[in-house]
């Protein structure tokens, strides 16, 4: 990435084209805003499967029948692993681990729908109560990545679209599209290549600390007997 902006600067011909100083800061905006985020993504993902180990061999079965055994997966799989995608989105909106949004602050008066919010209030949205609220999700607090798969097996659009995990409106995350890709296929590949077990010296739980992500303080697990977390 950082490749592609200096070659933008250095075939810049005019004055108003990318600086070496807006470049810094936009590859470490790139790089903070998509680092932590997408690692929290993975680490979940991994905890999960251990968790839940009759999923993982579901999954692993899939992806051997889609790939095979000759190759890696790639984005191109995407289409024809439906349940990959459904445990990365219920993943997504199980842990919320992006529990509430960046803070932004009203620049007028607003009402929204009867609610009155003063200029200069700092609001930012609670992404986890969006995605446990009863009313849009069925037993909210139990981890079913087949909710979001209809009877033929095929991801429901509506019930993805209404998972919140990337923020809403103007200031919304702009890396969503790599980010899916990026967990896509780094969990894809995890899969088809390990399995995972929780480290047996060590009780599992999904106990995890506050920050801007939620994260799991110093879980391990196995994969065939290497450490890997
Ligand atoms: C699973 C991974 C990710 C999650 C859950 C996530 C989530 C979010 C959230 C909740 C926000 C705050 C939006 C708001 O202010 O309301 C945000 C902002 C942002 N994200 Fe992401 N993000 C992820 C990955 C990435 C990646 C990979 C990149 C870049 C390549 C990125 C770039 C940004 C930037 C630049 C902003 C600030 C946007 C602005 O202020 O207008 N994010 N993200």
């Amino acid at each position: 990435m950082s490749d592609a902006f200096i070659g933008v600067i250095d075939h810049a011909d005019t004055e108003t084209g990318l600086t070496e100083a807006h470049t810094e800061g936009t590859v470490s905006d790139l790089i903070g805003a998509g680092l932590d985020t997408v690692s929290t993504a993975l680490h979940w993902m991994l905890l999960l499967l251990v968790k839940y180990p009759s999923i993982q061999t579901k999954l692993q079965e899939q992806i051997d029948k889609v790939v095979g055994r000759d190759r890696l997966p790639s984005i191109e799989d995407k289409s024809n692993l439906a349940y990959l995608d459904a445990f990365i989105y219920e993943t997504m909106r199980y842990t919320s681990f992006v529990p509430v949004t960046i803070p932004h602050s009203t620049t007028s008066d607003v009402t929204i729908e009867g609610l009155h919010i003063p200029k200069d209030t700092v609001v930012f949205i609670n992404q986890w109560s969006v995605n446990h609220d009863p009313q849009k999700w069925q037993d909210p607090h139990i981890f079913n990545p087949s909710r979001f798969l209809d009877e033929n097996g095929a991801l429901g659009k509506n019930l993805t679209n209404s998972v919140m995990i990337f923020s809403i409106g103007k200031r919304r995350c702009i890396g969503d599209q790599i980010a899916k890709v990026e967990v896509f296929l780094i969990t894809a590949i995890l899969i088809h290549q390990l399995t995972f077990e929780n480290d047996p010296s060590q009780n599992l739980s999904l106990n995890c600390y506050y920050g801007l992500t939620l994260n799991q303080k110093g879980k391990k697990c196995c994969q065939q007997g290497f450490i890997v977390l």
